[in-house]
């Protein structure tokens, strides 16, 4: 059997990415007549782009120096390029063709999963073949040259960041060993909510500043942020923040040259120059840290013990023993994944989750007289609560449903030919896993446009890759690695939110007015950051422990 060939078009794109994927199709696919207006008309495009390059390559010369100090970001270009953002165009057209849909971008098929037994096909069933990602932009700048573990292909280098995270980053001996941070890090949000009490917040404000410190302090040893203007020896907390949306912007961009390799060189939406700023400015910022942390090896000799993920990795280069060399540019990609992995992701799950809570108030009460219940007003939420906590997780499962913070897998490709549902997959076809679909699936979940936290009660749904109708984290051989490690920052920050506050919008405005678009890029942020009102629930001296 052979799938349908459906006519995508780019209908919510800009004139010219409408006009150059409309030709592709046609001329590719549909065998239709080319008009000469068409030709016309990207000839002309094509010589604007060119010329818009060259002269920005001109006048750009020297000015993506990090730091980026007291400047702002330089945001080159329109990113919002398709409206509505991709999954859910995908989502539509899913329901028209089926959950297993081929659509030819460019020269490329692209497979696009939209079930719950097609994802299980694809991620467990089949996962041999799927298990590797397709070559594209980002991965070769962004994931410099294909070595980061993101966008490594399937193959030994691979194996051997899994193998790291699963044995040495992520083990539970050494997660446990970091929960004393994840505290500090969640009482120090507490207290940096307590002094805005009363005062309209923008919470996305608070809780990238909670995901970086924690992060940094995971990964690289110590808060590399601070919240004055950039120093020497730190990184303001604003400038990391649009480096990570940047990365899952770029992530989440559709860029034309992956579809139509001969356009690539023109790079016309000027994705490509934008990722190879962000790596350099990735890279300066990864130089300093690593230097510091050479420094305080070869100071400390025989007595050092590697504390934190990036020591482990500086230990590791020098490893005689490992199946392949670990080269100095593979270790800042890991670092580069592990901060960038950790911290949206994260924060847009809180900031989804809080908003949802303050649109539906009795939800809020239900958490909170089980937060009275199980850990009382006199202290904090800890880790050991969680599991006594089944309503809190069943917000946090309800959020990633709804919103998952990958709402569409990255890529994976195919290793070989192969048949699934009677249908012929090329070796070299792209598959794009469209969780957000999934947590829709109506087959699965009853009303899924609304947020009932009661449907996971008494239900063995996991988030870990077993239930496929829902798999935030992705299933099978990539499944992410930082899956543990989130899931303790997300319910545990998620309770004390709730415990330590409540929550109501500013003042006129009303649960109805709250808006609930979503934004663009991988992570499908919150269009609108949300801006919430808080009073204490807790006695004042909990909230002055600020670490
Ligand atoms: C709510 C938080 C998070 C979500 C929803 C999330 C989701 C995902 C998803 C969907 C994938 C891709 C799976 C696939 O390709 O099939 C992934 C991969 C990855 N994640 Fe996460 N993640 C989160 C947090 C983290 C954290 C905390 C880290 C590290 C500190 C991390 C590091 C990574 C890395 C390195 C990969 C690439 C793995 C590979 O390609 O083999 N993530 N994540």
């Amino acid at each position: 059997m052979d799938f349908i060939y459906t006519d995508f078009t780019f209908k919510y794109a800009p004139w010219p990415a409408y006009c150059l994927f409309n030709i592709t199709t046609k001329a590719t696919f549909n065998s239709m007549e080319i008009s000469c207006w068409d030709v016309l008309a990207l000839s002309c495009f094509a010589a604007l782009a060119f010329l818009f390059k060259l002269v920005t390559l001109l006048r750009s010369g020297g000015s993506n120096k990090f730091p980026p100090g007291p400047k702002p970001w330089p945001i080159i270009g329109n990113m919002n390029l398709i409206r509505p953002p991709p999954h859910r165009s995908f989502h539509k057209l899913s329901q028209k063709y089926g959950p297993l849909m081929q659509l030819k971008l460019g020269s490329v098929p692209v497979v696009i999963v939209a079930s719950a037994e097609m994802a299980k096909q694809f991620l467990k069933d089949h996962d041999h073949i799927f298990c590797t990602r397709p070559q594209t932009a980002a991965g070769k700048y962004t994931g410099r040259n294909y070595s980061s573990f993101l966008w490594a292909p399937y193959g030994p280098h691979w194996r051997l960041w899994r193998k790291i995270c699963q044995s040495e980053l992520f083990s539970s001996k050494r997660l446990d060993s970091y929960e004393y941070i994840r505290m500090e890090e969640m009482k120090a949000l507490m207290s940096s909510l307590y002094a805005s009490l009363g005062k309209p917040i923008v919470l996305e404000k608070k809780l990238s500043c909670f995901t970086f410190s924690l992060m940094s302090r995971i990964v690289l040893g110590k808060r590399y942020f601070n919240d004055s203007r950039y120093n020497k020896s730190t990184l303001h907390v604003e400038e990391f923040k649009k480096m990570a949306q940047e990365f899952m912007k770029l992530h989440g961009a559709f860029n034309i040259g992956d579809w139509i390799p001969w356009l690539e060189f023109f790079d016309l939406q000027g994705y490509v120059r934008r990722m190879k700023t962000l790596v350099k400015n990735f890279d300066q910022f990864f130089d300093f840290v690593y230097d510091e942390h050479k420094v305080n090896r070869e100071r400390e000799k025989d007595i050092f013990e590697p504390r934190n993920m990036a020591g482990l990795l500086l230990e590791l280069m020098d490893d005689p023993n490992l199946d392949v060399k670990l080269t100095y540019d593979s270790v800042k990609a890991l670092t580069q994944d592990l901060m960038v992995g950790g911290i949206e992701t994260t924060s847009s799950t809180l900031e989804w989750a809080v908003s949802e809570l303050i649109k539906h108030p009795h939800l809020i009460e239900k958490a909170t007289e089980e937060l009275d219940k199980v850990v009382g007003r006199e202290r904090w939420v800890e880790e050991k609560d969680i599991p006594q906590l089944p309503y809190i997780d069943a917000i946090m499962k309800e959020t990633m449903r709804k919103h998952p913070a990958s709402a569409m897998l990255p890529p994976h490709a195919a290793l070989e030919d192969c048949e699934i549902g009677g249908f012929h997959i090329q070796q070299g076809s792209v598959v794009l896993v469209n969780t957000w679909s999934l947590g829709r699936d109506s087959r699965f979940w009853d009303c899924p446009e609304e947020f009932r936290p009661e449907r996971f009660l008494g239900k063995e749904i996991d988030v870990k890759g077993n239930s496929f109708e829902l798999i935030p984290f992705g299933s099978g051989r990539r499944i992410c690695p930082g899956y543990n490690l989130a899931l303790k920052m997300v319910s545990c920050g998620l309770a004390n939110l709730l415990h330590g506050f409540k929550w109501r919008l500013p003042e006129n405005m009303k649960t109805e007015d709250l808006s609930m678009e979503e934004g663009c890029g991988a992570s499908a942020p919150r269009k609108v950051p949300l801006v919430a009102v808080l009073d204490r629930r807790l006695p004042i001296n909990l909230y002055q422990n600020v670490c």
